[in-house]
């Protein structure tokens, strides 16, 4: 800190805090261009591929003298920050986590003030229309995302999956719950289970295959969500969790937040009609929110880390 931000801080501090008498100063801060909407067509060929993102780049480092003095000598203009996304998409995306990697390195290689960063993409699946080369249609099955985290040499990848909608029509009871004055749920053991799936996981290396490893943790969830004859979607989320830690060394940790989508029997009864689980209302809330860390045994979650994940317990 330089003795001009010094003495600033203490000029601004003088009619803010002169009450209290204590020292008014900048705390943590971050800055950059959030949701930079980017589709990148890649067209070496007649068949073209697309590649459809929203990119956030925030920064981290001495901004000091920013925010208490006006000195933007420092600043790297979000607008530059928004154009090196563009720019960077010229060569191709790749994957959302090599994508906010090169970018990372970037900010902080080019500016030694600029420490670290928060880098986050979701990603937008697109299908071929017929097999078509150059026709798609919107796939809304599923958001992709990714963070990256940078704090000085340290780098932290979560990768994750948002509202990946499932359903099974049986296999699924609830049942040998507690029971006070204010419980009326009925057990059940033939319910509709269903969820939109949000998940992400932390990888211990970035020596990964980022749209393998996606690819496979996709299919891992959604064949655990099937597979398990499950006694509440508490277990069918560590079922998918497990399997997922199993199958893949480099994810340290995934965590989930899971709506129960209830789908309530309708009573046919007044019109004479049997419902044999077959036709249900289908409640948009509330809803049950069933969430959980599934970790490996002797490396518990880092909190400090996750606390830049809104939304994870
Ligand atoms: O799978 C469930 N878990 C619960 O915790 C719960 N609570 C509830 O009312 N229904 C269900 N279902």
């Amino acid at each position: 800190m330089t003795a001009t931000t010094q003495e600033n801080q203490t000029t601004t501090s003088g009619a803010a805090g002169s009450d209290t008498g204590t020292n008014i100063v900048l705390g943590r801060n971050q800055y950059g261009k959030a949701e930079v909407r980017l589709v990148k067509v890649t067209r070496d060929t007649a068949r073209h591929s697309l590649e459809d993102l929203n990119v956030t780049s925030q920064l981290h480092g001495d901004f000091e003298s920013a925010h208490t003095a006006g000195d933007n000598s420092r600043v790297v203009a979000t607008d530059t920050q928004k154009n090196t996304v563009y720019a960077f998409a010229k060569d191709g995306v790749g994957s959302p986590e090599d994508f906010l990697l090169r970018l990372g390195r970037h900010f902080t290689e080019s500016f030694d003030w600029v420490t670290g960063g928060r880098w986050a993409a979701e990603q937008y699946f697109w299908d071929r229309i017929n097999d078509h080369d150059h026709a798609f249609s919107r796939n809304k099955s599923e958001t992709r995302t990714a963070v990256l985290l940078v704090n000085g040499s340290d780098q932290q990848l979560i990768a994750g999956i948002e509202d990946l909608t499932v359903l099974k029509s049986t296999g699924s009871e609830f049942h040998g719950f507690p029971r006070d004055k204010y419980t009326t749920l009925t057990e059940t053991n033939d319910r509709i289970l269903a969820t939109d799936v949000t998940a992400k996981w932390r990888y211990n290396t970035l020596d990964v295959d980022f749209n393998a490893v996606y690819a496979d943790v996709r299919a891992i969830l959604l064949d655990a969500f099937a597979s398990t004859h499950s006694l509440a979607l508490q277990q069918s989320m560590f079922q998918m969790g497990k399997q997922v830690l199993e199958a893949h060394p480099e994810i340290q940790e995934i965590k989930f937040s899971l709506p129960n989508k209830h789908h309530f029997l309708v009573d046919l009864s007044p019109f004479d009609l049997e419902n044999n689980n077959e036709v249900f209302f289908a409640a948009d809330r509330p809803y049950g929110l069933i969430e959980a860390t599934i970790e490996r045994e002797g490396n518990p979650t880092e909190a400090a880390i996750w606390a830049n994940i809104p939304g994870f317990c």
